[in-house]
């Protein structure tokens, strides 16, 4: 098979009509295999406050009680995730919409509370992106759209951060052919400073990340992206890099290297 493409979509862009639509027709426009995976988190905010459901989040993870996941579980792999299916649909692109219970596509395992109980959240297990389902959906010619809803195989559904998923489905992606994975969102790259656009680190190893970090250059939802970002580097993904979602066709943004 061809390289295949792997884009995460980040939820400040996914609250943009405008944004969104910019970035579907640059997604649908891209060549040869690929999958999408979307966050959503400013939307299920939104949505949880207007439910009377406080938000809270710790390392860039929603802590997600019974009635939170429901709304997380309506908000992802309902609206945004039929949304997107149908405006790439209406680009040319044959989308599917997945969540991880469909076709046992992502299965995770709960987070045991330690120090922090993130409640009905999950973390994917080593082998629990489903390759012969990947594989088969790319084989048809559809691009797979992932919700962060996976599922621990015994019928609970699990709130996981998109990000993770992402270099989990390209991690299992890089088992069928190279895979590039591109991390898209607001911002023009990974900032020196989060205030200035033109302050992008043109590259990342994992010992200049420790470094922004004990600067605290890197925070809040950086640090799933970025964690994720290596974990795929290290295990057979092609190249990573994070950039503007405006800009997935163009050079640019940040590259993560081993
Ligand atoms: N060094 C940094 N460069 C860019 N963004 C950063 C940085 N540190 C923290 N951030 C924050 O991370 C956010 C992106 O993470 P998150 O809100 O989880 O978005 P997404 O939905 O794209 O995953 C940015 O909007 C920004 O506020
Ligand atoms: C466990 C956890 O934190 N899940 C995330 C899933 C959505 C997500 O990651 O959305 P963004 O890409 O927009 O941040 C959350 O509920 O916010």
């Amino acid at each position: 098979m061809e390289r295949i493409t792997v884009v995460k979509i980040g939820g400040n862009v996914i609250d943009s009509p405008e944004a969104t639509a910019r970035f579907v027709e640059a997604f649908a426009a891209l060549e040869g295999p690929k999958m999408l995976i979307h966050g959503g988190g400013k939307l299920a905010t939104r949505l949880a406050a207007q439910l009377g459901i406080e938000s809270r989040m710790v390392d860039g993870r929603r802590i997600t009680d019974r009635e939170t996941l429901d709304v997380v579980t309506m908000v992802y792999a309902g609206l945004i995730n039929k949304r997107l299916v149908a405006a790439l649909s209406a680009a040319g692109c044959r989308a599917i919409g997945l969540s991880g219970a469909d076709g046992d596509a992502v299965t995770s395992v709960r987070r045991a509370a330690g120090a922090v109980d993130y409640g009905y959240v999950g973390d994917i297990a080593e082998g629990g992106v489903n390759v012969e389902l990947l594989r088969t959906l790319l084989d048809a010619g559809l691009t797979p759209v992932f919700s962060a809803i996976t599922c621990d195989g015994r019928g609970t559904l699990l709130n996981t951060n998109a990000d993770s998923v992402a270099s989990a489905v390209a991690v299992a992606a890089s088992r069928i052919a190279p895979t590039q994975l591109v991390f898209c969102f607001e911002k023009a790259g990974v900032l020196r400073d989060v205030e200035d656009e033109r302050s992008v680190i043109a590259e990342i190893t994992p010992d200049t990340y420790a470094a922004l970090r004990a600067e605290g250059a890197i925070s809040a939802g950086m640090l799933p992206k970025i964690d994720g970002a290596l974990r795929a580097v290290a295990s057979g993904v092609e190249s990573v890099v994070i950039k503007q979602a405006e800009a997935l066709l163009d050079a640019g943004g940040t590259t993560i290297r081993g």
